[in-house]
């Protein structure tokens, strides 16, 4: 049994809508469908998801979203309209919409979350209609009544484990089960959305659950490729990466999956494969355990802007009992989260997501630090970007890092900061944020 996920970009259309049916129903073995709200026709196109954020900010602010709804409705008509599915299934997502838009706002994250699901909601509901309409036996299923709970952990949404033994009845459904992506329900019955892209974790979710053979993830691309094929053209596409590989390549900025997906994939032994809807004859790339071939030190070389560095120099930092606690316990009392600790004898550097730092939250951080740590340095630097190269080859492979260093020294970008850290598959810079695509660029040519 196949679980198969269709990403925003394969559901745009009618004529995306299409394909998607014939790769259904080309493997009888491709049971549960998996659907993203119809995301970009183009890339000047706005996604559903976007237009249903806007209009329930809009709503929250007291102005009137009803206009973005009807944006919002008009894209799936307009699928509809193409593939001839009867417009009593438009009527009834025009009356969601509507009933979700003027909901109760006592709770606005609750509000958006389920506004934001409508999306993926509503999509399966016409897809599963669509399905139906040329004879195939094919149903929606709600997440609620498939078991599939999630709870808030720190305004994050994490799914229950007793979601997995209850998704198992999947499997007894007649016909193709056709679910909605991106989102589950509290113990108390709520709405909670995943991050952004998040359909690739419920894919990955219900194949744990269901105990499937393989989790098709399907996009627009006809693999992962080893560099972001939006910063270097006709990258070189990756076959074959490990479930750690590809966890540190969508953590550091590889968009095609989301990083939260592979988890839950991952532990019930089951390989991912990345397709194209619109060239479901690649091969795509599979992401698997272990992998015989390590091709040379360096699979992928991923990268994300929006971060900064806070830099704490004190003498004798090393004999001090407690430094590093009392240092996260400041970060902790202003909910900010670090991504690495890159650390010397007398120093150490925290390196976090800047967006975090609302407000004066940054000024007061660094005020703390100064005064309660009585470090002798303290300095910030924002707009880094990090980059990562990553490969399990890299472990049997002297002088990666010193080649990357010199093909970033060549095309006259500064490293901040290098991190190998503590895994074994990766390694990390920090450039400026403008230098990033040199970079990326740089490391490409200098590996493949
Ligand atoms: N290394 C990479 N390999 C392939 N695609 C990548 C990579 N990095 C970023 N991308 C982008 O990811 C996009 C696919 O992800 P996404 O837009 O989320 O698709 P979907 O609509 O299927 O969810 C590609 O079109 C590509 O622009
Ligand atoms: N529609 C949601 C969830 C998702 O997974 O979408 P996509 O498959 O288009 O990345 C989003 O835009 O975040």
């Amino acid at each position: 049994m196949k679980v198969a996920k269709f990403g925003g970009s394969s559901l745009a259309s009618g004529e995306q809508l299409r394909k998607v049916f014939e790769i259904v129903v080309s493997d009888p073995e491709r049971k549960i469908v998996v659907v993203s709200a119809p995301g970009k026709r183009n890339s000047d196109d706005i996604k559903v998801t976007d237009l249903l954020i806007e209009a329930a900010e809009q709503q929250l602010r007291g102005e009137n979203g009803e206009y973005l709804i009807e944006d919002v409705v008009s894209r799936y008509a307009s699928i509809a309209e193409e593939l001839d599915i009867s417009e009593s299934v438009i009527t009834g997502i025009h009356e969601n919409f509507m009933a979700l838009l003027h909901a109760d706002q006592t709770n606005p994250k609750r509000y958006l979350d389920a506004l934001k699901a409508g999306g993926e909601d509503n999509n399966a509901k016409l897809v599963a209609g669509y399905f139906q309409s040329l004879g195939v036996e094919a149903q929606y299923i709600n997440p609620k009544k498939a078991g599939l709970i999630v709870t808030d952990e720190g305004g994050f949404t994490r799914v229950l484990p007793e979601s997995y033994d209850r998704l198992y009845a999947l499997r007894d459904e007649p016909g193709i089960v056709v679910f909605p992506g991106f989102f589950g329900y509290t113990l108390d019955g709520d709405v909670l959305t995943f991050s952004r892209s998040g359909s690739d974790i419920t894919g990955s979710i219900l194949a744990n659950g269901v105990k499937a053979d393989l989790y098709e993830n399907f996009t627009d691309v006809d693999a992962v490729y080893a560099v972001n094929p939006n910063v270097v053209s006709n990258p070189k596409g990756i076959r074959e990466l490990t479930y750690r590989e590809m966890r540190e390549l969508s953590y550091a900025g590889f968009s095609v999956f989301h990083d939260e997906a592979l988890i839950p994939a991952f532990r019930a032994g089951i390989p991912v494969h990345i397709q194209n809807t619109n060239n479901p004859a690649a091969q795509g790339t599979r992401i698997v355990n272990t992998r015989d071939n390590t091709n040379g030190p360096v699979i992928g070389i991923a990268s994300d802007k929006g971060f900064c560095s806070i830099y704490i120099s004190k003498y004798l930092m090393n004999r001090e009992v407690g430094f590093g606690r009392k240092l996260l316990h400041i970060l902790e009392d202003y909910g900010v989260s670090y991504e690495h600790i890159p650390s010397g004898i007398d120093d150490v550097t925290l390196i976090l997501r800047q967006d975090q730092m609302k407000g004066d939250a940054e000024k007061k951080i660094i005020s703390r630090i100064k005064k309660e740590l009585h470090a002798d340095e303290v300095n910030v630097e924002h707009d880094l970007a990090l980059i990562m190269v990553v490969g399990e080859g890299m472990r049997h492979n002297v002088g990666t890092t010193a080649r990357a260093s010199k093909a970033l020294a060549e095309a006259k970008v500064n490293i901040e900061m290098i991190n190998q850290g503590s895994s074994e598959v990766s390694m990390m810079f920090g450039v400026k944020g403008h230098n990033e695509e040199t970079a990326i660029q740089a490391l490409y040519h200098e590996f493949f």
